[in-house]
């Protein structure tokens, strides 16, 4: 595919996120292609999930703009910037299920909330969701509390996907899992996206989670800590370059080496 014939679903140009006077994004200029697996990696309180929030419409920038599908968010109206956010599904921390509903019930809850699909229709799709993240139909009528945490997360995953929405974004899914309900849930990540025509983008602390599903990582860096003119991405580029990265910073974070970081923080 030539250059121009590529589509780019998520377009973000010169983006700058504050929080009263705190300066959290810097300058970031990053293209997502339509079908690309992308995940967001980088210490504790870089604005992995700020970058993440901003490009769903979910935190507005400070400056720049955000594209998705030609469209910039920031110009919608709350009205057309919901209509934009249906062809997103998400994936929270903790898989953020409602606790007081029945798992049917939050699985249904998108459907209910946006579209005229009667309760035969509503029914055979949570089923057919549950089935695809490996939850059999018994699990319907129990509360998220009765179920396990990798439980959960698959229950997240089948309700963000309900709506078959162009773009997924996982906000740390494997965090607090053992290390094979971890795989289990990167396992359904490729699954989803060989099922479904989706751009997925995972913030993720998990570097198998980034070894093993994505196409394309970005490695984000406090802005504090930039040297003058250093841009907050330190590398974008395919996982397997990760730990040949000429910058000292990406191999270490990837390979858990605390390094010069201990001599900072210890003093
Ligand atoms: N709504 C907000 N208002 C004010 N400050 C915020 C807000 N959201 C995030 N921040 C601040 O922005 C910084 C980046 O937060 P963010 O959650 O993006 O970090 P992160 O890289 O995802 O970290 P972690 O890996 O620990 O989840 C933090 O200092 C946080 O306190």
């Amino acid at each position: 595919m030539s250059d121009s014939a590529v589509k780019h679903l998520i377009d973000v140009q010169q983006l700058h996120v504050d929080f009263h006077g705190q300066k959290i994004l810097k300058d970031i200029s990053v293209s997502i292609e339509s079908g690309e697996t992308v995940a967001v990696i980088g210490e504790s309180g870089c604005g992995k999930t700020v970058f993440m929030k901003t490009i769903v419409g979910l935190i507005p920038p400070t400056r720049g703009t955000i594209q998705f599908d030609g469209q910039d968010l920031s110009t919608l109206s709350p009205a057309a910037l919901s209509d934009v956010r249906r062809r997103f599904g998400f994936v929270f921390q903790n898989a953020a299920l409602f606790d007081s509903m029945t798992i049917f019930d939050n699985v249904a809850f998108p459907m209910r909330q946006s579209t005229t699909a009667d309760e035969d229709e509503i029914h055979e799709r949570v089923l057919k969701h549950l089935q695809e993240v490996g939850l059999p139909p018994t699990v319907i009528s129990k509360r998220p509390s009765e179920l396990s945490g990798g439980m959960r997360k698959r229950v997240g995953i089948a309700r963000a996907i309900i709506l078959q929405p162009e773009l997924v974004v996982y906000d740390e899914p494997t965090t607090g899992l053992d290390p094979i309900m971890s795989d289990v849930i990167n396992e359904l990540m490729l699954d989803v996206r060989q099922r479904y025509p989706v751009t997925s983008v995972i913030v993720t602390h998990d570097m198998r989670t980034a070894q093993k599903v994505s196409d394309r990582v970005l490695m984000f860096y406090p802005r504090a800590r930039l040297a003058k003119g250093e841009p907050q991405v330190l590398y974008d580029g395919p996982p397997a370059g990760l730990d040949q990265c000429d910058d000292d910073r990406v191999r270490q974070f990837v390979r858990g080496e605390a390094g010069q970081r201990l001599m900072e923080i210890t003093g």
